[in-house]
């Protein structure tokens, strides 16, 4: 009997697009994954489970990713997901799917960079020692949605670690404003975006206290510096049914 282990098929979604192309290339040089099928807008996601996908790997695009995610559950695929736009209501929507379709598993990651995970980590754990806390990314001029998702769920994480703490409402005078000047607030977190060529994805996190001032910083200069993550999770959801958001469990 072989001792070789079958290699996981995989297939893409937005394979043509910016992460796409690289999870293409990272699927095609593991060994223990194979590139079984791309699909890209315009042609039929039937070409995944024809090809006999075990797990589909999306970077789409947030008007898009819930008709595909919902899609694959239905015909019973794992699903990788790092197209952003997930808000609490879509996660909680993914979460009644696969409680319909209890085989099968969903990671959702508004992030797959290790060091920007620890970046949400180290931000949420700084978070009720500061009176207050803004968060600043940059990012490509070619990105279609502002803030981040990386932005909005670092938001998440300070408000819920700000509400644990009883913190209140952070100290702003601002009583005159040019629209836009301090940034769209996200669960009472202001979050300034900047898109500028030159940048791939980039993400400040600034805390205020008395006397000093904390930031946690963190850069992806390459889309190579996703690929572990996203392999890690196309390897893990399929021993992992439900829903798993956010990499940090995966790395645990
Ligand atoms: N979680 C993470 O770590 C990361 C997440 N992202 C997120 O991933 C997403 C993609 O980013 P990026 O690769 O830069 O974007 P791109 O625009 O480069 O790629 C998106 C791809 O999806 C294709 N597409 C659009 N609609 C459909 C559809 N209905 N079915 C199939 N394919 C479709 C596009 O085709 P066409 O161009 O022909 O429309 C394009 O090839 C974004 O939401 C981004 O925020 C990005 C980096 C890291
Ligand atoms: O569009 C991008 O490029 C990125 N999108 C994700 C996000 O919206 O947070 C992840 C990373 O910031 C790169």
């Amino acid at each position: 009997m072989s001792d070789q282990t079958e290699a996981l098929r995989v297939g893409v979604i937005g394979a043509r697009g910016r992460m796409g192309t690289e999870v293409c290339k990272a699927v095609d040089a593991a060994a223990d994954l194979e590139l079984v099928a791309t699909v890209d807008e315009g042609e039929p996601l039937s070409a995944l489970p024809d090809a006999g996908a075990d797990v589909v790997v999306d970077f789409t695009r947030p008007d898009v990713v819930m008709d595909n995610l919902r899609w694959c559950v239905d015909q019973g695929v794992h699903v990788v997901v790092g197209t952003s736009g997930f808000t609490p209501e879509r996660v909680g929507e993914v979460r009644e799917w696969l409680a319909a379709k209890p085989g099968v598993g969903v990671v959702i990651a508004p992030n797959f960079g290790i060091g920007a995970v620890l970046m949400m980590q180290f931000a949420a754990k700084a978070a009720r020692y500061f009176e207050s806390a803004e968060i600043i990314e940059l990012h490509h001029p070619n990105k279609v949605d502002a803030p981040s998702g990386t932005a909005t769920h670092t938001a998440e994480l300070i408000a819920e670690a700000r509400a644990a703490a009883g913190l209140g409402a952070q100290p702003d005078a601002t009583a005159q404003e040019l629209a836009g000047a301090r940034g769209a607030e996200v669960e009472g977190v202001r979050v300034h975006s900047i898109r500028a060529r030159g940048h791939v994805a980039h993400q400040e996190v600034v805390f205020g206290g008395e006397g000093e001032t904390l930031t946690v910083r963190h850069d992806s200069v390459d889309r190579v510096s996703f690929m572990p993550g996203v392999l890690l999770a196309v390897r893990k959801v399929v021993e992992r049914p439900g829903l798993t958001h956010g990499l940090d469990s995966l790395l645990d």
